[in-house]
């Protein structure tokens, strides 16, 4: 385990300048293309959104670097492994499907990094439009140095081992119920300190955002000043073998040699930064009368489509809270949605299945597959007494809800063994408890 403290600058998508304590003065004062920055640095801006996006949705940050990123040698196409955007492997399956945990490499076999690591389960759409998504399990052991520029928006979700993320824009150490995103095209390298599981969801084309409030008001969800950002910091160094850096295009993968450090950013500024967020943060709205509210209220982050209040995909969480409604049947309800629900558990019993869903594994309920909660949960919570009680402590499970109808990879379906063929039987022990005699009020 690392035990480095790391500095961070709190805020969602602020104007952000940082300079590492190294330089003082790296950043360029009132302009961003002095004719020699300060310290001899290259001046590169990163954009994340069209020059012309209307001012807030413009995003873009100018790095301040010994050399600039275009100095590497050409990029060659190397093998995707697991990972794919290929969504006609298999037959469409639209059953209800349930993995048991992914199992990580062990100590003593082969080192397993990052990219390699990482397995798509599924997705849907396409890079090149740049319109859809990709749910990426990752379980690795050992790190090997690797650095991966991505072109797109990556939201992961460690489950166990803390994960240590170096980037352009510094350092971040991100533990279980954390999680990060970093944006598309930038550069980063991930350092595991054991067995290390997780889960990545990749976004092609749109930004994460902070969900809008609505009646809520102007303070609830994830609050803007529990996201932290790195500060800068470099490094200059040359190692023997070179640097390689891993570069997602158009859904493969090509590598590339340079033979200088990419953390060589002495300063930068701008509103277009990786990021992580403590969900211990989160602030919980929840039904305090009647009926169950729906996940809706519990969203982390979206990824909007063009279609208003539509999500490319919403990162929604299950965190601990009270649960508190009367006469109601408290836990999800029984449902089939227009949308996709991708779920994975961090830690602890999901509350409407105890049993069966476990940390490190994962389910998925795609549009209109019937779901809800397994017999016993039903059972259960037909007749609780309804007293005040804590609901999911201890638990953190997610969800990643998105619009798309999302294929199984072959992975997913077969390679990874971990489908539990026995899902569909937590349903079948469901009766009827249907009474044609029944009377209002004589229950
Ligand atoms: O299916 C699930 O377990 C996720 C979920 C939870 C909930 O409280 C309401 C709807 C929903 O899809
Ligand atoms: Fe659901």
């Amino acid at each position: 385990m690392c035990v480095c403290l790391f500095q961070y600058m709190s805020g969602f998508g602020n104007e952000f300048s940082s300079e590492d304590p190294r330089c003082p003065g790296s950043l360029p004062e009132g302009q961003n293309n002095p004719q020699v920055s300060p310290y001899g640095l290259y001046a590169e801006q990163l954009s994340g959104s069209a020059f012309t996006c209307p001012r807030p949705a413009n995003k873009r940050s100018w790095l301040y670097r010994i050399l600039p990123s275009v100095k590497h040698k050409p990029f060659t196409s190397v093998p995707c492994g697991d990972l794919t955007e290929n969504w006609n492997e298999v037959e469409p399956d639209p059953n209800q499907l349930r993995w048991l945990p992914f199992t990580i490499p062990k100590a003593t076999e082969k080192k397993v990094d990052f990219v390699a690591g990482l397995h798509t389960v599924c997705g849907a759409g396409d890079a090149k439009s740049r319109n859809g998504i990709g749910v990426h399990p990752a379980f690795l052991f050992k790190f090997s140095f690797l650095c991966v520029s991505l072109c797109l928006f990556v939201c992961a979700v460690p489950q166990q081992g803390e994960i240590l993320i170096t980037t352009e824009f510094g350092k971040m150490m991100v533990e279980p119920n954390e999680i990060c995103v970093i944006q598309q095209g930038m550069c980063f390298s991930v350092d595991v300190f054991g067995e290390t599981r997780g889960y990545i969801l990749e976004v092609y084309g749109a930004h994460f955002e902070l969900p809008d409030l609505g009646p809520i008001g102007a303070n609830g969800l994830a609050n803007p000043r529990d996201f932290l950002c790195p500060v800068a910091w470099y490094e200059d160094r040359k190692v023997p073998t070179g640097y390689t850096v891993i570069n997602k295009y158009q859904g493969k993968l090509f590598a590339c040699q340079q033979d200088f450090s990419p953390f060589n950013v002495v300063a930068w500024h701008g509103n277009y930064t990786p990021y992580k967020y403590n969900l211990k943060n989160f602030m919980v709205i929840n039904c305090v009368a009647f009926d169950h509210a729906d996940p809706s209220i519990f969203t982390v982050l979206t990824a909007k489509s063009t279609r208003p209040g539509v999500a490319i995909a919403d990162f929604v969480i299950f965190p601990p809270r009270w649960g508190v409604a009367d006469h109601t049947f408290r836990p999800p309800y029984y449902h089939r949605n227009c949308m996709s629900e991708f779920m994975g558990l961090i830690k602890g019993h999901y509350e409407a299945k105890e049993e069966g869903f476990q940390p490190g594994g994962a389910s998925l309920h795609s549009i209109m597959t019937p779901h809800g909660p397994d017999v016993d949960c039903f059972e259960k919570n037909s007749t609780a007494e309804l007293k005040p009680e804590r609901v999911a402590e201890g638990t953190m499970a997610f969800m990643f809800e998105s619009s798309f109808s999302m294929a199984v990879t072959k992975w997913g379906l077969h390679t990874c063994q971990k489908l539990d063929k026995n899902y569909y039987q937590c349903w079948e022990p469901l009766r009827s408890h249907f009474n044609p005699n029944w009377k209002p009020g004589k229950q």
